[in-house]
């Protein structure tokens, strides 16, 4: 019999991770005739279950995969729109939003980082910076909001974007995170273009300029449309044509966002 002892049903399941290993160390414990005793110690009142372990270890398996943070790629060509709908979805869902660009750039401009040079190479040449940079950036900030706010859904904007951030998320993340779907943007290179010059008369974007857009647009076809093809096969794409006004696409956005429990 396994004594598991919590001031209330909320906190049993922290307690039972803490028994886990001592729980599943034991062969016998994980046969389902062996009971644990659960005790409610909460006043007023102390109640008292016998579960079966093998209940136990499932609710634990659970707990664990519920505690996982979850995430959703954001995918599409330069000016697809990509941020201004994370906006949206954060407003209206409550994910928090991560974007790889964003986190880059911020990095180039910290004093004293020791890959600002790197990384404003890469980005005005349209190149991807190698994954190390990027998932340190991504996981770090997952953490800090997880601390900050208690929030564990994110949008992560702009990334994957090659093999070698596909290769580095895996090997690194796929194990800490529940991958919920790729939402994928699809759009013209002439709309998106279009759309990234306008930005770039007030962005002050080291690459929202011609140059820049035709190098980030071969990057894309060579290197990103190949992983979305890779999620794509694993039917986790919900692609939604950013052709459209903001709000519209937002209307087609929510859709998929409302079919998630
Ligand atoms: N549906 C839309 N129709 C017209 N303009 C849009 C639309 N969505 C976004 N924009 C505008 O296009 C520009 C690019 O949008 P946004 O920054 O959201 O794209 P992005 O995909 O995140 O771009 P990047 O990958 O280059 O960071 C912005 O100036 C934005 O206001
Ligand atoms: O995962 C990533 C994301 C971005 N980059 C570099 O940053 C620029 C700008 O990215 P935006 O998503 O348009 O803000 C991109 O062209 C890359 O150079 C990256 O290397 N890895």
């Amino acid at each position: 019999m396994t004594f598991i002892v919590s001031r209330s049903a909320s906190s049993t399941l922290h307690v039972l991770k803490s028994r886990w290993l001592s729980v599943i160390g034991r062969q016998q414990h994980t046969q389902s005739s062996v009971e644990a005793k659960l005790i409610f110690t909460k006043p007023p009142g102390r109640l008292q279950l016998n579960v079966p372990t093998a209940i136990l270890i499932r609710a634990y398996a659970a707990f664990i995969s519920m505690s996982k943070p979850k995430v959703v790629f954001v995918l599409g060509p330069p000016g697809s729109g990509k941020g201004t709908q994370c906006e949206k979805i954060v407003k209206e869902f409550g994910y928090t939003h991560l974007s790889a660009g964003d986190l880059l750039r911020e990095e180039r401009n910290r004093e004293g980082s020791e890959y600002g040079a790197l990384i404003e190479d890469n980005i005005k040449n349209g190149r991807i910076v190698p994954v190390e940079i990027t998932c340190a950036l991504l996981e770090n900030a997952m953490n800090k909001t997880k601390e900050a706010t208690g929030n564990d859904r994110f949008l992560i904007d702009g990334f994957p974007r090659n093999e070698d951030n596909l290769q580095g998320w895996t090997n690194k993340m796929s194990d800490k995170v529940e991958q919920q779907f790729v939402l994928f943007f699809e759009c013209s290179e002439q709309q998106c273009t279009e759309r990234c010059l306008k930005r770039g008369e007030s962005s002050g974007r080291s690459d929202d300029n011609a140059e820049s857009l035709k190098k980030r647009f071969n990057t894309y076809i060579n290197d990103t449309v190949g992983i979305i093809k890779h999620y794509e096969e694993q039917q986790l794409v919900k692609k939604i044509d950013a052709s459209a006004d903001a709000d519209k696409v937002f209307e087609r956005v929510k859709a998929i966002f409302a079919e998630q429990k």
